[in-house]
C-alpha cells in the first residue's frame, strides 16, 4: 500500500488561480522523497494543501490509501500524518518539555512513554529539556520541530524546507537525524532548496515546475543528472 499518493492535485491560495497544477506523486512506505524545483514552482504549497493549510480545488491526496483531500490539519495529526512547517514550528516561550508536552496533550497521547522514546531518540533534546526553546541553537530548534511532530507517532513526516537558516554543518546534523526517524518506520517527505543536501539522504526526488512534476526519478539519477541541474536546480542555494 502506497504511504502517501496524490493524484492531480490542485490548490492556491485564491480561488481560480491555482500554485498547485496538477500535481501526482506516491510515496511508498519508509522512503524518504525529496520535493525539488526552482523559487516559486509551489513546492511549499504542495505541501501545505497535503497537510490541509491550503485549500485544495482540484485532485486527491490518499494516506495509505485513505482520502484525506482537504482535511484540516488538526485532524490529520490524528489520521498518521505529521508536518513541521518552516517557520514558528515550536513555541519559543515554553521549554522543550512543555513543547512536547503541550503536543501530546492536544493529541491525547501517553505523555510519559512517548517522551520517553523521543528523549531517546533526541538525546540533545533530553539533556536541555528545562531550556525554553527559544534559547536553541538553529538546528536543536529544527530537531524539537521534528520531536513535536512526531509526538503522535505519524506513520508519514512531511517538512518544509527543514535546512533554511542552518550553517551546512548542521543541515548535515538535522538529515542524519531524519534517516535515524526513518529506521523507526517513517515515511518521510520534504520540501527542499538545498537539493544536494536533500539528495543525499533521499531514495527519490521529484521536481516540480510551474506547480506540477516535471520529473521523478531516483535520488542518485536526478544527483548526477546535468540536464536537471542546468534546467531546473541552477537557483537553489547552499551547494552545486
Ligand atoms: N500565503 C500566500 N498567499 C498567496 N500567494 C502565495 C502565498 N504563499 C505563496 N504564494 C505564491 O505561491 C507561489 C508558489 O510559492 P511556494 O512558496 O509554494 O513556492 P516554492 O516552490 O516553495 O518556492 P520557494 O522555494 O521559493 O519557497 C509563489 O508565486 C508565491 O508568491
Amino acid at each position: 500500500m502506497t504511504a502517501l499518493r496524490v493524484v492531480d492535485l490542485e490548490a492556491g491560495y485564491e480561488p481560480g488561480l491555482p500554485i498547485v497544477r496538477g500535481t501526482s506523486l506516491a510515496v511508498e512506505p519508509n522512503e524518504i522523497v525529496a520535493v525539488l524545483g526552482p523559487n516559486g514552482a509551489g513546492k511549499s504549497t504542495l505541501i501545505k494543501a497535503i497537510a490541509g493549510l491550503v485549500p485544495v480545488s482540484a485532485g486527491k491526496v490518499l494516506l495509505h490509501d485513505r482520502d484525506i483531500t482537504g482535511r484540516a490539519a488538526h485532524h490529520l495529526a490524528h489520521e498518521g500524518l505529521g508536518f513541521v512547517p518552516q517557520t514558528e514550528n515550536v513555541f519559543v516561550n515554553l521549554s522543550i518539555e512543555d513543547n512536547l508536552d503541550l503536543a501530546a496533550s492536544i493529541l491525547k497521547v501517553p505523555k510519559k512513554q512517548r517522551l520517553r522514546d523521543l528523549y531517546d531518540l533526541f538525546p540533545d533534546l533530553a539533556r536541555q529539556r528545562r531550556l525554553l526553546a527559544g534559547r536553541l541553537s538553529g538546528g536543536q530548534r529544527q530537531m524539537l520541530a521534528v520531536a513535536r511532530a512526531l509526538v503522535g507517532e505519524p506513520k508519514v513526516l512531511m517538512l518544509d524546507e527543514p535546512s533554511a537558516g542552518l550553517s551546512p554543518k548542521l543541515v548535515g546534523i538535522v538529515f542524519e537525524k531524519l534517516l535515524d526517524v526513518r529506521a523507526t518506520g517513517v515515511t518521510i517527505v520534504l520540501v527542499e532548496q538545498n537539493v544536494k543536501a536533500a539528495l543525499a539522504i533521499a531514495d527519490r526526488g521529484a521536481v516540480l515546475v510551474e506547480g506540477s512534476t516535471r520529473i521523478v526519478g531516483t535520488a542518485r539519477d536526478l544527483a548526477g543528472d546535468p540536464q536537471v541541474a542546468a534546467l531546473y536546480l541552477g537557483q537553489h542555494r547552499g551547494g552545486s
